[in-house]
């Protein structure tokens, strides 16, 4: 085991200091696209500005026969100047034991690491991979002579992943974050859902019978197969100081449940989801941008409260030293957002420095 003296130091001769905290920036959407999809790419200079994180894929959704020119499409598009302003930029690499993870590190590392913010490493088990992908990242870096390290997403998509989640979290310095897998993880757990994320009608709960009217409807409600995961990646990430997101929503047409699974991951903590088409970009920013009626009410409460401590009545409710603190955390993420989106500092209208 590692001392946590020991934590900071870099992993190879000559790589970047290790991160001493995972910056914050914002990443309300995940825009997945195919680099080895010409017509995807040439989008890219629209939506770059669009969207919080830019990632190109080489995983699941990348055909066996284009994973090459996926990696070729990568290094093509940063050579080509592409220009990203303060968008994030991540790719997803092939998983660590498949036939192409290796490779995907070794080439894009050196031919593109200087641009690349974050790599999401899918079918994370535990702290095994992330030592793996640790050790080879700085020495990768060190080759490359990168001055920044490169850091760590993990997708949380089997069952021996969630059940590690606390150590994956805590197996680096260069975890940023975890994304739910809602797909894989279906798979490993031989759950009975053939979706892409979201709900299922028979995962419900139905009302008790009427007592007198044994034969009166029975309402039924949909509950969220996805609540137990996410709320356990939540607590794991906040606890090491890095950053939960959901994952994909497979049905592009259902834009409105679309919008309520984001919106379950965003009140239980998660910062951003991905989108896999254009359509869900806005779903995901609207999402995880806090209400301007929410901006107002937390504002007003922080107010009322003056120094933050004791208790008041507002509307009707009771207000401490508690609520003061949920209240900062809506008015902490809009001036965050705000300081990168006009309109949205213009709808919240905040006093105050930016954080
Ligand atoms: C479980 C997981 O691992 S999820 C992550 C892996 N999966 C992915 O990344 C999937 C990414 N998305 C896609 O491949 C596509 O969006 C699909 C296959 C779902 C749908 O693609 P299409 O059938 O082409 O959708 P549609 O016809 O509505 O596309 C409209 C336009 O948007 C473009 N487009 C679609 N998705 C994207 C995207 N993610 N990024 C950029 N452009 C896109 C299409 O190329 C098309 O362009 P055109 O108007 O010039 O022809
Ligand atoms: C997100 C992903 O990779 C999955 O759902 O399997
Ligand atoms: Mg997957």
């Amino acid at each position: 085991m590692r001392s946590a003296k020991d934590f900071f130091a870099p992993l190879a001769v000559g790589a970047p200091a290790p991160a001493r905290e995972i910056p914050w920036r914002p990443s309300r959407v995940i825009h997945f696209f195919d680099p080895s999809n010409a017509k995807m790419a040439a989008k890219l200079p629209t939506l770059i500005p669009k969207v919080d994180v830019l990632l190109g894929n080489l995983e699941d959704g990348v055909r066996a026969d284009n994973k090459l020119a996926a990696r070729e499409g990568l290094i093509k598009i940063i050579d080509g100047g592409a220009e990203f302003g303060d968008t994030q930029f991540w790719i997803r690499v092939n998983s660590i034991d498949s036939p192409w993870g290796l490779d995907d590190l070794l080439t894009l590392v050196p031919a593109i690491g200087a641009k690349l913010d974050v790599i999401m490493l899918p079918k994370v088990q535990g702290a095994e991979d992330i030592h793996y992908i640790d050790r080879l990242l700085a020495q990768l870096e060190a080759q490359a002579g990168l001055t920044r390290p490169i850091l760590v997403h993990a997708i949380l998509e089997t069952a021996r992943g969630v059940s590690n989640v606390e150590e994956i979290c805590a197996a680096s310095p260069r975890m940023q974050g975890l994304s739910l897998g809602p797909a894989d993880l279906a798979a490993d757990r031989r759950m009975k859902t053939t979706r892409v994320g979201g709900g299922h009608p028979g995962y419900l709960v139905r009302q008790d019978p009427t007592p007198d009217d044994p034969s009166a409807v029975r309402a039924t409600f949909q509950q969220d197969p996805w609540h137990y995961t996410l709320a356990r990646m939540v607590d794991a990430c906040v606890a090491h100081g890095i950053m939960p997101y959901y994952g994909p929503f497979g049905d592009i047409a259902d834009t409105l449940a679309c919008e309520d699974q984001f919106r379950n991951a965003f009140l239980l903590g998660a910062v951003g989801a991905w989108s896999l088409h254009p359509v869900q970009i806005d779903i995901a920013k609207k999402v995880f941008s806090p209400e301007p009626k929410d901006v107002a009410w937390a504002s007003r409460v922080v107010e009322t409260m003056g120094d933050g401590t004791g208790a008041v009545m507002v509307d009707g409710t009771m207000q401490d030293d508690a609520s003061v603190k949920q209240c900062q955390v809506i008015l902490d993420l809009a001036r965050r957002l705000a300081a990168r989106d006009a309109t949205l500092a213009a709808s919240y209208n905040l006093p105050g420095p930016t954080a």
